[in-house]
């Protein structure tokens, strides 16, 4: 069991208190995080911008509780990480956080259904539910017509979608996000950043790193890394409209074909895929019980 907090964080759902990661030793040692104080409240959606080894995946490392802070504090709901046994921050991570990455991560012999469906069968969901779960996550990303195409014969936009789709089938409350439009066109890039707003408006935290500044605009809050600092720190105001966003882009996704012929060489539509697309979204979903569910990225085996 993950214990319970002890202290009142209100509504803070993520909280570094002057952490610092140091990597190496001697002559080679990097402070890639300099006391870094954060507290990211639920609901709110955070970009992280700065220059290349700022330390950007290093804090995201830390909030996913990928990897263990150095020195300071991080704790999530108000427990303090440094107080979880591995198989408990296994928990947090799989039970909390949605991941989702700039390279997309699935596995490419699998077909979008079965990697949707893949933190279900961590989590040991029946094939019942697990299918009906994940088919239900796809036609929120609007790709239910594509679930038996693998990524190949998908678009980048397609797959990150379907990324989105994995990261999210498990219902985590938060959303880390590294880079997930920096392989993607701005098409796809909008396609992508409409259903984070949907998730925002939906409740769930999200925070994204991003090199790109429109990009960045779309989050409630935008903070700046510099050598492993936060520099800047503003508020974007792009929550005021994001309502209206969302439903101005279900409007125009459930007029839009389902399935364009992908323009980098994917497969053609399935036959009699010319239907409008669903206009299934994240608005009020309710969390779905689970057992232990991974969203953490798993590598295919030779
Ligand atoms: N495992 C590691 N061992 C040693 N140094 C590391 C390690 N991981 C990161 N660093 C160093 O820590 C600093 C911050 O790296 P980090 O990857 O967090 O930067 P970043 O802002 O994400 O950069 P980019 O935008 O290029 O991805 C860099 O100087 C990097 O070289």
């Amino acid at each position: 069991m993950v214990p319970v907090a002890t202290d009142q964080t209100g509504d803070v759902v993520l909280r570094l208190e002057q952490v610092e990661q140091v990597y190496g030793t001697g002559e080679s040692v990097v402070h890639a995080l300099k006391g870094v104080s954060l507290d990211v409240h639920r609901g709110e959606y955070i970009a992280i911008m700065g220059p290349s080894g700022s330390g950007k995946s290093t804090i995201m490392n830390v909030l996913g509780c990928l990897d263990v802070a150095s020195g300071g504090v991080y704790r999530i709901d108000g427990v303090d990480v440094a107080d979880l046994a591995e198989n408990e921050l296994a928990h947090v991570r799989n039970r909390k956080i949605g991941f989702v990455f700039q390279a997309f991560n699935l596995i490419p012999k699998m077909t979008a259904q079965a990697n949707v469906e893949l933190p279900l069968v961590y989590g040991g969901v029946g094939r019942a539910e697990r299918h009906e779960r994940a088919a239900r996550a796809l036609e929120r990303v609007g790709l239910a017509q594509r679930a038996d195409h693998i990524p190949q014969q998908l678009s980048g936009g397609q797959q990150q979608r379907v990324a989105l789709a994995r990261a999210v089938v498990t219902e985590p409350a938060i959303i880390l996000a590294d880079e997930p439009t920096g392989n993607l066109d701005s098409v796809a890039t909008n396609d992508v950043l409409d259903l984070f707003d949907e998730l925002a408006v939906g409740g769930r935290t999200i925070v994204m790193i991003t090199h790109e500044d429109d990009v960045a605009e779309r989050a409630d809050r935008v903070l700046v890394l510099c050598d492993g600092r936060i520099v800047a720190d503003r508020a974007t105001g792009a929550d005021m409209h994001r309502a209206d966003r969302v439903r101005a882009a279900q409007a125009a996704r459930a007029a839009t074909p389902v399935d364009q012929p992908v323009a980098d060489g994917g497969a053609q539509p399935p036959h009699g895929a010319h239907a409008a697309r669903p206009q299934t979204t994240w608005l009020q979903t309710t969390p779905m019980p689970i057992t232990a569910v991974s969203t953490v990225p798993v590598q295919e085996t030779a």
